[in-house]
């Protein structure tokens, strides 16, 4: 599925340098990133007072670009240097800045506030000047802009290298996203995003964002097997299964079995098959199975995550049958698997697959996916998505009211209903992840999982 790179520090560098070699150089593509990045901020100033924050390397460039740009627009500028620009870029760039440069200690205020002071180069904490600096002016300024990155988070990890620092209310990244903009904590204060793109060309392999996919009508000729017969296996708790299925007759499966010893109180659009497990699940006209929530963790559970691993379609994987996962349980599956752990299920699979569990969320879930063969998704305010040929994915939180019980439930249920449409493992569950993020933006604040669930055929159309 497409979406916009996502870059490390090491890939922006490679890229910036094969611009470069191409014809361009660093101070021109400093002037279409701090152009463009002024754009945005002068439609959020307009003559309002902007104030930036200029750091000594080229995202301090950035900064005198963007000022010299809203001055010559007639706005209101004033520039603050941190520290004297310390690139060849970032000095032509403060030569070319017609105004007045304040130092770090004038008393400054107004109605935007540019964090140019440091962007991907960042490799310390800020030192103690440069952060009280940087919380003064976000203080005495109504709104707050980073440039590139908020200064302070480390790019490739999303780590913060300083406590306390401001929450912004907009992120103007250059060129390509950062794994920053994504993952937590640094998600958390990043505010609304933008990208200014400067021509970088699309690079192997790396990450991309989950965008909206595209979702095609049924054909004309279509009944409920050829979009998909989804098979949900419920164990102790059933409620969970139910709210499994719901989600799913919303995202596209013509058709959703599930498959429990008894079921009372179940909508009439899920079809309930008391069967034996094993022998309704060789039904070949199976597209997908969705296997864990409320299954239990005793040996019933276990016994039907086997028959369930052992039939030979798309599997997701969720809730306690993570905990009940074993390398072993999957040695014989040639279909795809994909698992939805959250972080306390993460840790149970990388113990379980003997992985250390270090590195950056990215990194875990793509060792994980490596090590067990499964499409993995990470999920939780920061989202990742990796498979085991290395695709890579990161979503944004869509909102903090996901954070209640069932909402997992639903997710599994629709990532699997996309699966039993034909779609493949890896586009499935990042399918699954933006209907579920774009379903929770359409329900109006402390929903409950059902109330999401009802909200899929919704989040769907908006993909026709
Ligand atoms: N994406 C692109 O192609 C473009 C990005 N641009 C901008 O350039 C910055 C990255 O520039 P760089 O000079 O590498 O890094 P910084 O501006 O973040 O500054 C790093 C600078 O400061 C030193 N340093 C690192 N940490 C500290 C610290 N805690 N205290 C003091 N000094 C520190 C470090 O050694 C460097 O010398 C990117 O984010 C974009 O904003 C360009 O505009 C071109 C296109
Ligand atoms: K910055």
């Amino acid at each position: 599925m497409p979406g916009d790179q996502i870059l490390t520090v090491a890939q922006v560098r490679e890229a910036e340098q094969a611009l470069i070699d191409a014809g361009s150089s660093i101070d021109a593509l400093m002037q279409i990133a701090g152009r463009g990045a002024a754009d945005w901020i002068w439609r959020m100033a307009g003559r309002h007072k902007v104030t930036v924050l200029c750091g000594p390397g080229n995202n301090g460039g950035d900064g005198y670009v963007i000022a010299e740009a809203i001055r010559e627009r007639g706005g209101h500028v004033v520039v603050v240097a941190a520290a004297q620009p310390g690139t060849d870029a970032a000095k032509n760039a403060r030569k070319a800045f017609a105004s007045e440069v304040l130092g770090p200690d004038a008393d400054v205020s107004g109605h935007v506030f540019v964090d140019c002071l440091f962007g991907s180069g960042l490799t310390r904490p800020l030192t103690h000047d440069h952060a009280e600096l940087v919380k003064r002016l976000a203080a005495t300024h109504h709104r707050a802009v980073a440039v590139d990155l908020p200064s302070g988070v480390q790019s490739d990890s999303g780590m913060l290298l300083n406590d306390d620092l401001p929450r912004y209310d907009f992120t103007i990244a250059l060129g390509a996203w950062k794994f920053a903009h994504f993952l937590m904590p640094a998600a958390a204060r990043v505010g609304e995003l933008r990208l200014v793109p400067i021509g970088i060309e699309p690079v192997e392999g790396a990450a991309r964002t989950v965008v909206r996919p595209r979702v095609h009508e049924p054909p004309a000729d279509a009944h409920k097997y050829t979009r998909g017969l989804l098979a949900v296996v419920a164990g102790k708790m059933p409620g969970a299964a139910i709210l499994a299925s719901m989600a799913a007759r919303g995202a596209g499966a013509g058709y959703v079995r599930l498959f429990a010893d008894r079921m009372d109180n179940v909508p009439v659009d899920v079809v309930v098959d008391t069967g034996i497990l094993s022998e309704v699940l060789s039904d070949d006209r199976n597209r997908a199975i969705l296997v864990g929530p409320g299954l239990g963790r005793d040996g019933e559970a276990r016994e039907r995550l086997a028959i369930a691993l052992a039939d030979p379609v798309t599997a997701v994987v969720d809730a306690d049958a993570l905990v009940l996962l074993t390398p072993r349980g999957l040695a014989e599956r040639a279909a795809s698997t994909i698992a939805t752990p959250h972080e306390g299920e993460l840790v149970a699979l990388e113990r379980a697959f003997d992985l250390d569990g270090s590195g950056t969320r990215p990194e875990r879930a793509l060792a994980l996916a490596r090590a067990s063969g499964m499409v993995i998704v990470a999920k939780g305010p920061d989202t990742v998505i990796a498979a085991p040929d290395g695709r890579l994915a990161c979503a944004r939180s869509a909102t903090s009211w996901l954070s209640t019980a069932g909402t997992g439930d639903v997710l599994a249920g629709v990532i699997a209903s996309r699966a039993a449409s034909g779609v493949p493992a890896f586009e499935a569950a990042c399918e699954g992840v933006w209907l579920h993020g774009s379903a929770a933006r359409l329900c109006p604040p402390a929903f409950t999982a059902s109330a999401l669930a009802e909200r899929i055929p919704a989040a769907l159309a908006a993909c026709l």
